[in-house]
């Protein structure tokens, strides 16, 4: 693995009292731990070698096998899509970080050829908690994870009723998840929920944030939420290193092609519930006919067929393993007879 970000200076420091203004705090120094020579990672490679890359939702093994086939070169774990379909409800704070990293282990053994990225809300507490639930998900085979300044119990960015901890706190959890990170090949990614706090000052406070994540040792920054396409290329302007945009149909950003947004400067492209609301619409549409007519007769375009499904779990290699297996314990007979 080649090395990232050789900085200059062994750590990085820098004064808070930009932030203190907003907190009342008395200004001082503050010292980040973190290590500025990161190992590159296979996150970091795709945005060298794509500018921007686009990265679907998944929400399950088969979500993301599809994904995989379809030929994306990543996935995320969207915690909206893992709430809905392991307990049919909102995205509310209602998943924990042991769900996820469960949901992490069987995705990435579905989708081994692409990296895969696990929502990790608010990494479970305070910054020790986040110190496991990154192992976690490092342990489980993920590539990288968002970690969001919501306070607990969060929601989904784009639902109103949203809080944030203080800023400080918010760095201070992502330093630590750094460190949890040590030398793995694994991408953090820095949300802020800030924008939703204020008409008024919402998007410089979130771009502010989103920078002091950034000194705290994140390789990303997500700013949840902008309005507008001006609020779009004010973050792409103001914001220091890679940046994530979240294009969630229905919420509150305007869509957008990736290169539209690269020229805005975002480098990461999310589609986080495509996946989830499209299944959905098929379940919704087929299981009406199935209700209504009470066959799928007339209807077998509205669904995979038999044969494009065991393609798609790759049926083959299964039938492949049977018959060396049923050979080897064939000719161990004859061997033996
Ligand atoms: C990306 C997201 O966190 C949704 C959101 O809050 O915008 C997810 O869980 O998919
Ligand atoms: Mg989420």
């Amino acid at each position: 693995m080649s090395m990232l970000m050789a900085a200059k200076s062994t750590s990085l420091c820098y004064s808070n009292s930009s932030i203190s203004s907003r907190t009342k705090q008395s200004p001082r120094a503050v010292r980040w731990a973190y290590p500025t020579v990161r190992m590159q990672s296979r996150v970091h490679r795709l945005i060298e070698e794509q500018g921007a890359v686009l990265i679907p939702g998944v929400y399950d093994a088969l979500s993301a096998a599809i994904v995989q086939q379809t030929g994306f070169s990543a996935a995320l774990i969207s915690g909206y899509a893992l709430s809905a379909s392991i307990l049919g409800k909102p995205d509310f704070g209602l998943i924990t970080p042991p769900e996820m990293a469960t949901a992490a282990r069987s995705v990435c053994a579905a989708a081994p050829g692409i990296p895969i990225i696990a929502d990790a809300d608010t990494g479970g507490g305070n910054a020790l908690n986040v110190q496991r639930t990154v192992k976690d998900l490092i342990a489980a085979g993920a590539a990288g994870c968002f970690l969001e300044d919501q306070a607990w119990p969060k929601r989904c960015g784009h639902m109103r009723g949203k809080e944030v901890i203080p800023a400080e706190e918010h760095a201070a959890k992502i330093a630590s998840a750094r460190d949890a990170i040590g030398d793995s090949d694994f991408f953090l990614i820095a949300r802020t929920d800030a924008r939703a706090l204020s008409a008024k000052t919402g998007l410089s406070d979130a771009i502010d944030r989103a920078n002091l994540y950034m000194e705290a040792g994140a390789d990303a920054s997500f700013v949840e939420a902008p309005r507008d396409d001006d609020e779009l290329k004010e973050i792409g302007k103001r914001t220091k290193g890679y940046r994530l945009c979240n294009m969630l149909e229905g919420g509150r950003t305007p869509l957008h092609t990736p290169d539209e947004l690269k020229e805005m400067g975002f480098h990461l492209i999310a589609h986080p519930l495509t996946s989830l609301y499209a299944s959905t619409r098929a379940l919704v549409d087929v299981l009406k006919i199935l209700k209504e007519k009470g066959t799928t007769k007339d209807h077998l375009e509205k669904m995979i067929t038999f044969e494009e499904f065991n393609r798609l779990v790759n049926l083959g290699d299964w039938y492949e393993l049977e018959t060396k297996y049923s050979n080897l314990r064939n000719a161990l007979g004859t061997t033996k007879s």
